[in-house]
């Protein structure tokens, strides 16, 4: 019996079944009854293949150096192209097995998108269009060329592998099932194992899972003191009665309820996520905006019928516990349910093998009870939608502690921007479904408590602070600040919208006076108009509103800018996640995109 000569982990070179394309490839295990590697391609197909069709990385490039002439000829692209490419998925001689051949063979039908696409970018004029497309042909070539001899990592991303899955007529997706009826599965499929750990590895998230609920108190004991200096912060813990209340407890309990049944009203439309793992999309109701109408009409009528919303100004601690004490339940259920998760359901973060990591970044990416998506309703639905009743509570504490008829600008102001804030990002709630909240990070303690603790009871400490300090705002600053907001607000929306319009359709007309870098997985990347003039200009709006939230407050306490602090550090760290994940995706495309559009977040620093 021949020695198994790779390894699960090993990143190896894959032959495409009956065809003579290699791409990169991961072993996740190998058969020895039936000498299989099982391999996982980077689009996420799983094949079984052969010893003969598996080089290792090195053994590849001295190869393919050899025979690069041959292999880049566009002609034995597209004859391998109409070539069955799983004809060789499984070697068997019985009759059934080649029945679930051609059953394999029509599922995992992909389609192979040549680097050289013509570029998606667009044109009014067609012989423009022609020149263009020829130009930027030849600068997709020129990157692969660089890819193919300077970069190890990137030999074999010569072309997109998807599966043909979104075809529009169900079929594939209806086979799958079946297949999975004819298929049994030889070997209990094992998750992949997460190796990249991030946020300080295993010691590191110890230290967030206790850090964290621990700063959150110190910021509001601090927020509520008269004098918020940091200089005068209480040395002794606050007496139990002011962090614990039944009733309290109960309120969140039953807001959590009402959201959920907001959520579920079958309003909005239904619309389909990204492609998971195994190809299947999952279905999500669109109704967040409704929801934001639903709770302002039921708080608008519970403060007319003179339900005293001040009373979160004044059980704010016991309010933090208990969403506190929810969130870390939640996690709880997470990660026991987690073990029961299919591998396909797992996130590629989550699944280090360390409890507590795992159970920081959350083991599953989508779970579900149903059709209710815990992580989607908790991302945008309780939280954020408390956070603006939170607001509007601190707004009438003011005015009933401080007497006031009216609320003071400041108050105002903040009530303001950030209901356009969370109205803007529940109006825009689709496009949530693309982000790398839902589609790569699990939901584990980070999430659930990132969005039931730490964004209403964070997000909120401008108004917090307002009720009890005040901030004297002439008009001059009054309008500087509204501009402020105005300008970010702008700039956020633009970048958020002109990217996700583009990703959804290239050619869109409407932006085709936008230059683009090719890329070799067939997508580009927008180098002009705001995406050219820093590297996140969606993140650079966000900031210069959260300035603008900060500034409203005044100058006398660090406490009203912590928003912007934690945004800034956010931001810049997830950037740095963002760039890390797209140089793996795009390589040396990447890299022209980062020397045409030199700086980051900020204009002038790189
Ligand atoms: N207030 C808060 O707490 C937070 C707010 N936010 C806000 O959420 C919004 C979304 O943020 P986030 O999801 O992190 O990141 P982005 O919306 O910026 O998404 C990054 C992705 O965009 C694509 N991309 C990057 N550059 C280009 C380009 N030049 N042309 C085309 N596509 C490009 C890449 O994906 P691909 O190529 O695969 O499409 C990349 O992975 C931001 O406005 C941010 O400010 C985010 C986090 C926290
Ligand atoms: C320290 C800690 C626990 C951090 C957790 C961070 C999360 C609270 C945030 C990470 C990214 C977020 C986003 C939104 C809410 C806060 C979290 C979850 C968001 C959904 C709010 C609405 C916006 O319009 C948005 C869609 C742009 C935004 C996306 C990111």
């Amino acid at each position: 019996m021949p020695a198994v000569r790779f390894q699960p982990g090993d990143t190896v070179m894959g032959r495409w079944p009956g065809s003579n394309l290699y791409y990169e490839v991961k072993v996740l295990r190998f058969d020895p009854k039936t000498q299989l590697y099982t391999v996982i391609y980077k689009d996420g197909t799983e094949l079984e293949l052969k010893d003969g069709d598996i080089k290792s990385l090195t053994g590849f490039k001295q190869g393919r150096s050899r025979s690069r002439s041959r292999s880049r000829s566009p002609a034995r692209t597209r004859r391998s192209r109409s070539r069955s490419p799983a004809r060789t998925v499984r070697r068997s001689s019985s009759r059934t097995t080649e029945v679930r051949k051609e059953k394999f063979k029509e599922v995992l039908e992909v389609r192979l998108t040549p680097v050289a696409v013509p570029l998606e970018n667009n044109s009014n004029n067609r012989h423009e269009k022609k020149e263009e497309k020829k130009e930027e042909n030849d600068t997709a070539n020129k990157v692969n060329e660089k890819t193919e001899e300077e970069s190890e990592n990137q030999v074999g991303s010569r072309y997109n592998l998807r599966r043909r899955k979104d075809q529009g007529d169900g079929r594939p997706a209806e086979l799958e099932k079946k297949l999975e009826a004819i298929l049994p599965q030889a070997t209990p499929r094992e998750a992949v194992k997460t190796t990249e750990l991030e946020f300080g590895g295993r010691f590191g998230v110890l230290f967030w899972l206790l850090f964290l609920p621990v700063m959150v108190l110190a910021l509001l004991i601090l927020c509520a003191q008269e004098d918020a200096s940091l200089l005068n912060f209480p040395l002794t813990p606050p007496p139990l009665h002011s962090l614990w209340d039944c009733q309290v407890f109960g309120i969140v309990l039953l807001w959590l309820l009402f959201q959920a049944v907001l959520s579920l009203l079958p309003i909005g439309k239904v619309v389909e996520g990204m492609p998971l793992k195994n190809g299947k999309t999952l279905k999500y109701r669109i109704n967040g905006f409704y929801a934001l109408i639903f709770s302002a009409i039921s708080v608008g009528a519970a403060s007319y019928n003179e339900v005293d919303l001040s009373y979160i100004h004044g059980h704010f601690l016991q309010f933090y516990t208990s969403a506190l004490i929810i969130s870390i339940l939640l996690s709880v259920y997470l990660f026991i349910r987690s073990r029961w998760a299919a591998v396909d359901d797992l996130a590629p973060a989550g699944n280090s093998g360390y409890v507590f990591y795992d159970f920081f970044m959350g083991r599953e990416l989508n779970p579900r009870i149903k059709d209710f998506d815990i992580k989607f309703f908790c991302e945008m639905r309780p939280g954020l939608i408390g956070w603006v009743v939170i607001n509007f509570a601190m707004l009438l504490a003011e005015m009933k502690h401080k007497n006031l008829d009216t609320p003071s600008p400041a108050m105002l102001l903040v009530n303001g921007f950030q209901l356009l804030w969370v109205a803007d990002g529940l109006w825009h709630e689709e496009k949530l479904l693309t982000m790398m909240d839902i589609v790569h990070d699990g939901f584990g303690f980070m999430l659930a408590f990132g969005d039931l603790a730490w964004v209403p009871f964070t997000f909120t400490c401008q108004a917090y602070y307002l009720a009890s300090h005040p901030s004297d705002l002439s008009a001059f600053w009054i309008v500087a600040i509204m501009i402020m907001n105005v300008v970010g607000y702008y700039i956020f929306r633009k970048a958020n919208s002109q990217k996700f319009a583009f990703r959804r359709n290239p050619s869109d007309p409407a932006l085709s006076h936008l230059k683009t870098i090719p890329t070799a997985t067939g997508k580009s990347l927008i180098v002009s108009g705001l995406w050219g003039f820093v590297r996140h200009p969606n993140y650079l709006g966000d900031l210069i509103m959260a300035l603008a939230w900060s500034l409203s407050c005044g100058f006398n306490h660090v406490i009203p800018y912590f928003y912007l602090i934690y945004l800034i550090l956010l931001l810049v760290h997830r950037n740095a996640r963002d760039e890390h994940q797209c140089r793996k995706k795009y390589g040396l495309a990447w890299g022209e995109y980062c020397k045409t559009v030199r700086y980051r977040i900020f204009p002038g620093i790189y």
